[in-house]
């Protein structure tokens, strides 16, 4: 039997941690139509949490506390090194919730064993949800149900698109890949906007240039059947002005330096995990 999308419209979700991942969450949320008295956020800055309820209209709190009792959805948005110490101290407050990590690196063993609770789901989003064009790798633990599976698809689904992993370790590499990537975007963005304004263009002249070629590749590669290599070819002529930027990105090494800044940022996940998890 086809399962009915689950409506979010009436469900209550509370963000331990206000800040980068939270807020583009929660604009994802508040874009897509929750009304922000639907969510809360515990966030201890108190300008975080003016920005937050002046942006959203959510209802922030300094520290959880009773009032956190009854969310259907908790989604810890705080960093790797806090969240056992943030888990622990505010797990009594929130028996009965389904529990979406978007830490880094923590496995869902540690938080389960934090919270006294089996129903968590992992999520590794990424900053363009902001804008709903997000990505999100996901994983639940066995003992999330259909359900619950629907509700994370319903939220994270107002941010953009999702896809679910069947091996908790693979979200290492997930974190590696789309986590970090858009900071790889905005770091190639740097460097066109930097050589754009060497060879005389102006600084926005070559940023809206150099963006508007990612938004275009993107689309182009989404939409294509060929593969990355093929659509490439057909941009080098031979001889032409692409081939001599390949050969000299080749010849410094920089598709295998990108290779192994990703296996970096997957193992950085993994000690993550190591370090400050159960
Ligand atoms: N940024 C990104 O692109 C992505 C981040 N993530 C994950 O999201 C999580 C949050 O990262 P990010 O949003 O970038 O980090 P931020 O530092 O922007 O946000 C974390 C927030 O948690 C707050 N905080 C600190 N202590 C507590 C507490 N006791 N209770 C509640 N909130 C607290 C911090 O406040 P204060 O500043 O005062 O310490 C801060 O505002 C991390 O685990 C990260 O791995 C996942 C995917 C992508
Ligand atoms: O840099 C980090 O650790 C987080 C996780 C993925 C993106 N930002």
């Amino acid at each position: 039997m086809k399962q009915e999308p689950t409506s979010i419209a009436s469900t209550r979700i509370a963000f331990i941690g206000g800040g980068n991942m939270a807020s583009a969450i929660i604009g994802g949320l508040i874009q897509q139509g929750l009304d922000g008295s639907r969510i809360a956020v515990v966030e201890p800055l108190a300008e975080q949490r003016e920005r937050l309820e002046s942006r959203y209209g959510v209802t922030t709190l300094e520290a959880a506390g009773p009032e956190l009792q009854g969310f259907d959805l908790v989604v810890w948005a705080v960093k790797p090194q806090i969240i056992k110490q943030v888990a622990t101290d505010c797990a009594q407050h929130l028996a009965g919730a389904l529990h979406l990590s978007v830490a880094a690196g923590i496995r869902s063993d540690s938080l389960a064993a934090w919270l006294g609770s089996e129903r968590i789901v992992r999520a590794m989003p990424n900053t363009p949800a902001l804008v709903g064009q997000g990505m999100t790798g996901l994983y639940a633990r066995t003992a999330v149900v259909a359900a619950d599976r629907g509700l994370i698809e319903a939220v994270i689904g107002t941010t953009g698109q999702y896809l679910w992993v069947e091996r908790e370790a693979d979200l290492d590499a997930v974190t590696a890949l789309s986590g970090s990537g858009p900071a790889y975007v905005f770091y190639f963005l740097e460097a066109m906007r930097q050589a754009g304004t060497e060879m005389g263009l102006s600084a926005e002249t070559a940023t809206r240039l150099a963006i508007g070629t990612f938004a275009g590749a993107a689309r182009l590669a989404q939409d294509a059947s060929e593969p990355p290599e093929v659509l490439r070819e057909r941009v080098t002529s031979k001889g032409g002005t692409t081939y001599a930027a390949l050969c000299s990105l080749e010849d410094s090494g920089v598709k295998a330096s990108f290779v192994k800044a990703l296996h970096a940022a997957s193992q950085r996940a993994k000690e993550l995990g190591d370090e400050f998890g159960a």
